[in-house]
């Protein structure tokens, strides 16, 4: 089928040459074409042009975008979408005065989901996952990744891999799965922490590859959670299975996780909250995107991720939601966005590129997501009728979205 958008106020992030991520500078360019069409066939981007220029089509639908946007669905490469209940009362106890540390180092936080999930049948994981994952469909999310890691059993690992697995097959947005089994040490583990890990090595990575429930392996590499020793480890024999590294790195210390990355040529490094230079130097010349997740800065009172220090160094930056129970109980990209301009001072135009290409590069999707370019696909986000694009994150709490296609469908 083809759909033809007309008079489409301005289209953007056309990229005539497909690029695969965006550095330093290039990030301050977001290219557009003013009172635009675009047309779609099926599912896929065919072309697009203004107006003035508009050819004699046969088409099957015409969509009047006149005073909309249209840009790239947004691209969220760091999710915990998968996951049972919630953490609300420990919200109550941070307000109350309770750090995240301290919640955890008393059994809450990640080892309190870790329980729920447990004791949580898989369908009604799936359906509580489900629904999450069609709210941020709406918000305008076009292709996302979702982490295991509050199983921290064999049981529970791949339950939640088997849940995202489903989800793949069951809804039409690309979903890259992620195994985390070292995301926390369960309590029966508290004094022997390498039998968590061997266990994670020996007995669950196998099987997720051997069930190909995963294509990427993650460790929250922290202080209080797992070392870069553990990291080295368990990246050198998830290689052994074809699973690249995306981790968790630098959220409350900088101990070395970026580096320990580095070396095993991680995807993507997130978080990042707390940056020494010697972290930014690492970065340079190296394929890894560097990911920051500002929604969990604002929930957990935490630093932002020192955007300006990583884009003037002239490295590429990737922005993501982290929805969690715990520390970003929101899947909310155009929140992240606006967050990334008032509190990181990146310009709508890097915050957009972060959130559309550089998320697509950090879930190897950049060759067909994350930018409006001929045969990519027809993924993207009309928006209501806004005065221009820096509206989108200047409007913050607005809903703008009109209507979101993923592969050329309407998100119902
Ligand atoms: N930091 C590690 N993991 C999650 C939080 C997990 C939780 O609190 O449940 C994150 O990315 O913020
Ligand atoms: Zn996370």
């Amino acid at each position: 089928m083809k759909q033809l958008f007309t008079n489409i106020k301005e289209l953007l992030q056309v990229r005539e040459n497909a690029v695969n991520k965006l550095s330093g500078a290039e990030m301050k360019e977001l290219p557009t074409i003013k009172n635009a069409w675009l047309l779609i066939e099926d599912d896929k981007i065919t072309d697009y042009g203004e107006m003035d220029s508009l050819p004699k089509i046969n088409i099957d639908k015409t969509i009047n975008a006149e005073g909309k946007i249209i840009l790239p669905s947004w691209c969220d490469s760091h999710t915990h979408i998968v996951y049972a209940g919630n953490r609300e009362l420990e919200f109550a106890d941070r307000i109350n005065g309770l750090s995240y540390e301290e919640i955890a180092n008393r059994g809450g936080g990640i080892l309190n989901s870790a329980k729920t999930l447990q004791d949580t049948p898989e369908e009604v994981v799936y359906q509580q996952s489900a629904k999450r994952l069609e709210e941020v469909m709406k918000l305008g999310t076009g292709a996302v990744e979702i982490k295991s890691g509050y199983g921290l059993t064999e049981e529970g690992e791949l339950k939640m891999l088997r849940v995202i697995k489903r989800l793949q097959q069951n809804y039409n947005i690309p979903i890259k799965a992620t195994f985390l089994g070292a995301h926390a040490i369960p309590k029966e583990y508290k004094e022997k922490p390498n039998a968590y890990m061997d266990l994670v090595i020996e007995k669950i990575l196998p099987k997720v590859a051997e069930e190909n429930l995963a294509e990427y392996i993650d460790i929250f590499c922290e202080k209080g959670y797992f070392s870069v020793a553990d990291t080295h480890k368990l990246l050198s024999a998830a290689k052994k299975f074809g699973l690249k590294p995306k981790i968790h790195v630098n959220q409350f210390n900088a101990i070395g996780g970026i580096q320990a990355g580095i070396a095993h040529e991680a995807l993507s490094v997130d978080h990042l909250e707390v940056m020494r230079p010697e972290d930014i130097e690492s970065l340079k010349g190296t394929a890894t995107m560097p990911v920051a997740l500002p929604s969990c800065s604002l929930f957990l009172s935490i630093p932002y991720t020192p955007a300006r220090e990583i884009l003037d160094a002239g490295l590429p930056l990737a922005l993501a939601t982290d929805f969690n129970p715990g520390s970003t109980p929101s899947g909310n990209m155009n929140l992240v966005v606006s967050l990334a301009c008032i509190k990181m001072k990146m310009t709508p135009e890097e915050a957009i590129n972060a959130a559309t290409i550089n998320g697509a590069y950090a879930m190897e999707l950049s060759e067909t997501h994350g930018s409006i370019t001929r045969g990519k696909q027809a993924n993207f986000i009309v928006t209501r009728e806004i005065p221009s694009y820096t509206f989108l994150p200047y409007a913050f709490g607005t809903n703008s979205i009109e209507s979101v296609f993923i592969n050329g469908k309407t998100v119902e």
